[in-house]
């Protein structure tokens, strides 16, 4: 099984299940492996932190099943994140990343990031925080050091195939210069061979991507070429 944390340090590709066959899921997800992912990206919504549903524990427990050695790295774009931590962990899920804009002090009753954190290490997995677009370094700040992954949105959550937004990067050297050398720096939307290499060279070490792994003719061509390899 990939370790986040182990050198050496190269980037890591994730393509994301949100843009893969989901009649097929499972089979569009291992050939994105084969093609060269390290990893794969599982988005999850709620319908209310985001409009849009997308899928859940059943998603996960069926990836693990067919793919048992892929990592599987879970994107919580919900409300409330703590709610799913002892069934993501149950259904296969090797990375859980919330979003600080569902935490106390941002919403009021929100989610204690600290507690959360423990919870998630708990249950065995690497925790992951993640900012929107507008949010600040700031917001993420005082939990890096407990954190395996943050992910910078370089787009507004919710869907897939919308353009990147270069100006997130300001915020991904910053983290870069404050993350631990073992924390990943994940990016996630819009992402393909033409933006990984401003965000590669912004310090972004997971380069997340969706539609442009999945709609490609040459996968591999397309991996690579994110990977900047
Ligand atoms: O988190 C997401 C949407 O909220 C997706 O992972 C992200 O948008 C990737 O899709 P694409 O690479 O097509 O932009």
């Amino acid at each position: 099984m990939l370790d986040l944390a182990a050198p050496p340090r190269l980037p890591l590709v994730a393509p994301s299940v949100l843009a893969a066959d989901f009649g097929r899921a499972a089979g569009d997800a291992a050939d994105a492996l084969a093609a060269g992912g390290d990893l794969l990206h599982v988005d999850v919504m709620d319908g209310h932190f985001v409009p849009n549903l997308s899928m859940g524990g059943g998603m996960i427990a069926g990836l693990r099943k067919h793919l048992p050695d892929a990592f599987l790295d879970v994107h919580l774009m919900v409300e409330r994140p703590h709610d799913y931590v002892g069934a993501f962990a149950e259904a296969g899920a090797n990375s859980f990343s919330f979003h600080a804009e569902v935490c106390r002090p941002h919403r009021v009753h929100g989610v204690d990031a600290g507690d959360l954190i423990a919870s998630i290490r708990d249950a065995g997995m690497t925790p992951g925080m993640v900012i929107n677009p507008p949010t600040p370094v700031s917001w993420v700040a005082p939990y890096l050091d407990g954190l395996g992954l943050v992910l910078v949105m370089s787009v507004f959550p919710g869907a897939g195939g919308q353009s990147f937004m270069p100006e997130v990067l300001t915020k991904c050297r910053e983290l870069r210069t404050r993350l631990r050398p073992t924390t990943r720096l994940q990016i996630d939307g819009g992402i393909g061979p033409g933006t990984a290499s401003a965000a590669r060279d912004a310090g972004v070490d997971l380069l997340v991507a969706g539609s442009a792994v999945f709609g490609a003719a040459d996968r591999a061509a397309t991996i690579a070429g994110i990977r900047g390899a």
